[in-house]
Formats: structure tokens, sequence, C-alpha cells
């Protein structure tokens, strides 16, 4: 299948291409510079060109405290580019896969996240988020949103790679225990996406596959659990591991506000898409070991 890709050196689409490449799909993947999918030409020619059986967005602007400052470059990436690509898919005639986020939900409710619940984002990305989700299912209804959470993976800027770079020179590091989630590592994401693309490309507007899918890691932690699990694995290879001192959100201010429940409920997924939540902590595993091991951090 003739696959476009929006993104290209991000984390999802960084584990993805090979992926593709690999279960023989032809993959085309554009980002910046070179292609900016706020564009609407821009999108437009990269359809005629590429003429793409399927669509799968991997990019987004990701800096969730730099958005409060750069809110309307946070909107154009988040949910104007989603709103072109849907409407570009549209008129082709082919399915979108999308990625969205736990920063939708507000963190206030005391049990995982459905579908069904109400999203409240509470910043700035999350919002630009929940737009993107809504205007490209508007525009493109054979569409799939999978909200996931906390990525990570070798490449690009996450938690595992913060932890690891400041636990080099710190003793201590504190690390908030009131925030809960679930982190997903991208291979994983982009594994579920190669499952998903041909059922996509195959089902008709209606099918019960599209829509709105939460699919993270399990099982569920705090981003103090993670850290710590971060340095279990780091110590087993013979690799710095700083004390993790459990803090509150108040003793660490940042400029957007989190959700102190990102939990969601991945039941969806598994039973309409196929797809099971994965342990994340065979993701860290192989992580660490592309880190440290194979020295082939980006
Ligand atoms: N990272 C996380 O923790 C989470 C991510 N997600 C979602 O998963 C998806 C993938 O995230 P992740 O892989 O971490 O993202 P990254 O931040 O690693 O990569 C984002 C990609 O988007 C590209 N991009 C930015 N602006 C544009 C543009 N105008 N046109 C085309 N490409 C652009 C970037 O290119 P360049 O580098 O050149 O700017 C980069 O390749 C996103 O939808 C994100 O919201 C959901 C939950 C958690
Ligand atoms: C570096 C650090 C962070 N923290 C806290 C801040 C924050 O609450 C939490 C995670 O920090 P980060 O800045 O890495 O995470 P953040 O950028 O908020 O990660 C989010 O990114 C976007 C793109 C998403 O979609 C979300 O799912 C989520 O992954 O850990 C500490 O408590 N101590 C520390 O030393
Ligand atoms: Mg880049």
């Amino acid at each position: 299948m003739r696959v476009l890709v929006i993104g290209r050196t991000g984390q999802i689409a960084t584990e993805l291409l090979p992926r593709l490449a690999a279960a023989g799909h032809a993959a085309e993947a554009l980002e910046p510079p070179g292609f900016d999918m706020t564009d609407a030409a821009q999108v437009a020619d990269a359809f005629a060109r590429t003429r793409p059986e399927a669509v799968v967005n991997c990019a987004a602007y990701t800096a969730v405290d730099r958005a409060e400052d750069e809110r309307a470059l946070a909107f154009a990436v988040n949910a104007t580019g989603p709103r072109l690509l849907g409407e570009a898919a549209a008129r082709a005639g082919v399915p979108v896969l999308h990625y969205s986020t736990d920063y939708v939900f507000d963190g206030t409710k005391d049990a995982p996240y459905s579908e069904a619940d109400a999203p409240d984002p509470v910043g700035a990305y999350g919002a630009s988020k929940l737009a993107g989700e809504l205007l490209l299912h508007l525009a493109q209804p054979r569409s799939v949103t999978l909200r996931t959470a906390w990525v990570c993976s070798p490449f690009g800027n996450n938690f595992v790679k913060t932890m690891l770079r400041l636990g080099q020179d710190r003793p201590e590091l504190r690390v908030v225990a009131d925030q809960q989630g679930a982190p997903t590592f991208a291979a994983d994401l982009a594994e579920a996406a190669v499952t998903l693309l041909p059922r996509l490309a195959a089902a008709p507007a209606g099918d019960p596959v599209f829509g709105v899918a939460h699919l993270t890691g399990a099982p569920y932690t705090t981003w103090h659990g993670f850290a710590e699990a971060i340095f279990a694995g780091a110590a087993r290879r013979g690799q710095p591991a700083p004390k993790v001192t459990a803090i509150t959100t108040a003793d660490y201010p940042t400029k957007a506000r989190r959700p102190a429940n990102s939990r969601l409920d991945c039941t969806r997924a598994a039973t309409v898409l196929g797809i099971p939540p994965k342990d994340w902590r065979a993701g860290l595993d192989a992580c660490l070991d592309a880190l440290m091991t194979k020295d082939q951090a980006a």
C-alpha cells in the first residue's frame, strides 16, 4: 500500500517507517524543512504527488510548556494541520490514522478515562490537540485517532532520555508522584499502526473501527514510579542511578498545568481494534538496550 506519513524524524515516525517497509508498504514521509502541513497548497501537492492509499499523521507540536506562549503555532500544527489532512484525505477517499493525547482531559476523574468521557483540556497543548481530533473527524469520518500518553523511545525528546541525562550528574532527582498515567513506547504504537492500516483502507464509512480509541502501555503508574523503573533498568546496565524522591505537583512548578489523572481506559482498542495495551516495562527494557548497549541515541 502507498502510505503518506506526515512527520519523519519524530518518535513515532522513526519507529513506524522501517516497520512499514518491512511489511511491504511504500511509505513517503514529509516534515519541515521542505514540507509544512499547515499549508493547504503543500498538503494538496503531497497528495497529488504521492497518491496515498492511507495517511498516518505522526506530526505535531509537542512542547507542552512552550505551547502556553506559542498558542497560535500549537493550534496551527495540531488543529489546522489535521483539518487540512482530513480534507485532502476525504477528497482522495483515503483513511487517516492520527494520534492524540491524555492531555485532552482535565485529570479530575477518579478512574481511568474512557472515550465516552468529556474532554476538558487544562493547557494550550491539550486544547490544540482536542481541536485537531474534532476537525480531522469532521473533515474525514474515515479516520482513527489513537489517544496515547507519555510516549518514549530511543529517539527525540522524552522522559526516559531526560531522566537518564539528568541522572548522569545529579545524586538525587525529584519527580512528581501525584500524576498518574501510563508510559507508551513508540515502537508499540508503530506496531499498532502497521496492524491497523490495511483494515482502515478496506473499511467503509461508518465501520466501527473509525473514531477515537485510547491506547497506552500498561500497567498504570506515576511519573515517579516510571522514573524509578528507568533507573532500576539503568542500574542493571551499570549506569548511574540517582535517588528518586517523590514530590507533589506543587513542588515542581511548570508553565503548563498537567492533568493529575492521565490514566486512559484502553478497553475499546482491545475489543474493537484488536490491539490490547503492551506492558511498558518490556518497551522500557528495549529502549534502554537501544540507548545504552547499541549507542544509537538520537
Ligand atoms: N510525545 C508524547 O509524549 C506524546 C505524543 N502524543 C502524540 O503522538 C504524536 C507523535 O508524537 P511524537 O512522535 O512524540 O512527536 P515528536 O515531537 O517526536 O515529532 C513531531 C514531528 O512533527 C513534525 N512537525 C512539526 N510541525 C510540522 C509541520 N508544520 N508540518 C509537518 N511536520 C511537522 C516535527 O518535525 P520537526 O522536528 O522538523 O519540527 C517532528 O518530526 C503527536 O500527535 C503527539 O501529539 C500523544 C501523547 C504523548
Ligand atoms: C524533568 C522532570 C519532570 N518532572 C515532572 C514534570 C511533569 O509533570 C512530568 C513529565 O515531564 P515532561 O516534561 O517530560 O512531560 P510532558 O512534556 O508533560 O509529557 C507530555 O508530553 C505530551 C506531548 C503528551 O502528549 C503527554 O502524554 C505527555 O507525555 O514529570 C519532575 O517531577 N521532575 C523532573 O526532574
Ligand atoms: Mg526534525
